[in-house]
């Protein structure tokens, strides 16, 4: 059997249990890199955001970014993890054109934090405690082009492009123990783990954690042993995932993959694996030993870094509140439903709403013009919700009209295409364009008594008894009052006028 043939999800869950582990690498979003006073900026020119320090020039000495270190107790801190007292730095070395230097500036077997655990929802509902090994810093390596090969721009070009202005980026490696007893959620799992550490990063400020920029990237490790087998089976680990999608396939895949390997008696190997995205399956990088011998050793050049417990502790006081607390918090304040509100977080409108409920709304009001008209008009301008200029306090504004009885839901809607048109404030529209209820009844029972001569029929099945007929008068009436009238005032008129009770 090939190797690179799979099972079914089901079939290889029914025979095995899948083992994961994660390393999350996070580019911190300093000014300036890890070691080095060059620019930390993506997308410039390639090669200018250099140093010597970057180039491993002879005699250069690397210096600590002081705010890569605060980031990096930050996201330990928000991973629940101890913060060493005192931590080193190490070398990782090995030969590749992506670092001049021939060695990684790296943390080995002193991490900044360490111990720390992950709390993460499944969507079922319940929660799957992830544990971290770790949190290390390091620095990125260059970016290399492939020209040609099978993915290269140039078919038949047998050399690569370098770009060091990657080399020297902040990183922050997380990663967890091995996480057992997933079973087949674990392909959720692996999104919904690496979802949550984004989110984090991105909360704390300290990363622009843009996965598609490859801000956020990780290493999906998998193994599988037969049901009841304690050992762990050998792991293959996919490199550099750089979508939450495709962590979930990844995993799937390596799954079914390392299934089909298993029962056809060949062993697993441990190698590296690269991930596709058009085939949605992975390919063999290279073989890895647990002991690849990078000859790590601590970096002569810096000092340890030494995070007295005060500092730890202000660092403490300024993490903004963890995403999953915040989302509970606001669920419980707004007493929405669970799919009330997982609808209004997928619809990316929370901040929004809780903007409109400070500037005044209520929880439900927030939520009917967010949901039921910001959000569909949004995705007609192809924009997010928050950037199509709407503020709270349009929102409080049309919903005082309405409740002042000055104007109807149905031109509150209106109003609102009139502030996006950037006609002006909702109370200037409502002016401008002469939009009132009608609520003196002269004008009202005047349009009765001829939408009542205009359908004599109907008129009588009103006064039979038959009062859902009273629609057709009601809607004569909108049409002549062209929208203007109180629906609900219209409707007392005509059964009044008509002698019947509602
Ligand atoms: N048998 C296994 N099955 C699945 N995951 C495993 C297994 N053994 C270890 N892991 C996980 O694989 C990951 C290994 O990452 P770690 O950074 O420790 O080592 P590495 O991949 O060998 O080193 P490098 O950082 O150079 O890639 C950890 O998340 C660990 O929990
Ligand atoms: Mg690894
Ligand atoms: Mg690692």
């Amino acid at each position: 059997m090939s190797v690179d043939a799979t099972l079914s999800f089901e079939e290889a869950m029914e025979k095995y249990d899948p083992v994961l582990g994660f390393e999350v690498h996070v580019e911190l979003n300093t000014k300036t890199k890890m070691f080095s006073s060059a620019p930390n900026v993506f997308g410039d020119e390639p090669n200018t955001n250099v140093n010597e320090v970057d180039l491993g020039m002879p005699g250069v000495l690397p210096v600590v970014n002081k705010t890569a270190v605060e980031s990096s107790i930050k996201i330990g801190l928000a991973l629940n993890c101890k913060i060493a007292e005192s931590c080193r730095f190490a070398r990782k070395n090995y030969f590749y054109p992506d670092t001049p230097k021939n060695f990684q500036t790296s943390q080995y077997d002193e991490p900044i934090a360490y111990d720390g655990y992950l709390d993460i929802e499944l969507e079922d509902g319940t929660v799957f405690r992830v544990e971290i090994e770790r949190a290390h810093m390091e620095e990125d390596a260059g970016k290399l082009t492939h020209m040609g090969g099978a993915a290269g721009r140039i078919q038949g070009a047998d050399y690569s492009l370098v770009d060091y202005n990657r080399s020297g980026v902040p990183l922050v490696e997380i990663v967890t123990k091995p996480i057992e007893g997933a079973g087949s959620r674990a392909p959720e799992l692996a999104k919904a783990y690496v979802a949550a550490v984004r989110e984090i990063v991105k909360n704390l400020g300290v990363s622009d954690a843009k996965m598609e920029r490859g801000n956020v990237r990780c290493d999906a490790n998998v193994s599988l042993r037969p049901h009841g087998r304690e050992l762990f089976g050998i792991r293959s680990e996919t490199k550099n995932v750089n979508s939450l999608r495709a962590v979930e396939h990844a995993v799937r895949y390596e799954i079914q993959r390392h299934a089909a390997v298993l029962d056809s008696g060949e062993p697993v190997i441990q190698e590296t694996r690269h991930w596709h995205e058009d085939t949605r399956s992975t390919t063999s990088g290279r073989p890895k030993s647990d002991a690849d011998d990078y000859r790590y050793f601590p970096e002569p050049d810096l000092v340890p870094v030494v995070a007295s417990r005060e500092w730890v502790e202000e660092l403490r006081a300024t993490l903004p509140e963890p995403p999953a607390e915040r989302r509970k918090r606001l669920k419980e304040a707004w007493g929405y439903s669970d799919l009330e509100f997982r609808d209004v977080v997928n619809a990316g409108v929370m901040d929004s709403i809780e903007e409109t409920i400070a500037a005044g709304a209520s929880a439900d009001v927030a939520r009917k013009w967010w949901m039921g008209e910001i959000v569909g008009r949004a995705k007609v301008a192809d924009v997010d919700p928050s950037e199509l200029g709407v503020t709270p306090q349009v929102i409080v504004e049309l919903n005082k009209l309405v409740e002042d009885g000055k104007i109807n839901n149905k031109m509150a809607t209106q109003v609102l295409d009139g502030v996006l048109a950037g006609e002006g404030t909702p109370a200037e529209i409502v002016e401008k364009r002469g939009l009132a209820v009608v609520s003196d009844d002269g004008p009202l029972l005047e349009a009765i008594d001829a939408a009542l001569a205009a359908q004599p029929d109907v008129a009588e099945k009103i006064r039979g008894g038959k009062v859902q007929a009273i629609g057709a008068i009601v809607g004569g009436v909108m049409k002549a009052t062209r929208g203007q009238a109180d629906a609900g005032r219209v409707r007392e008129l005509i059964l009044e006028k008509l002698g019947v009770e509602g």
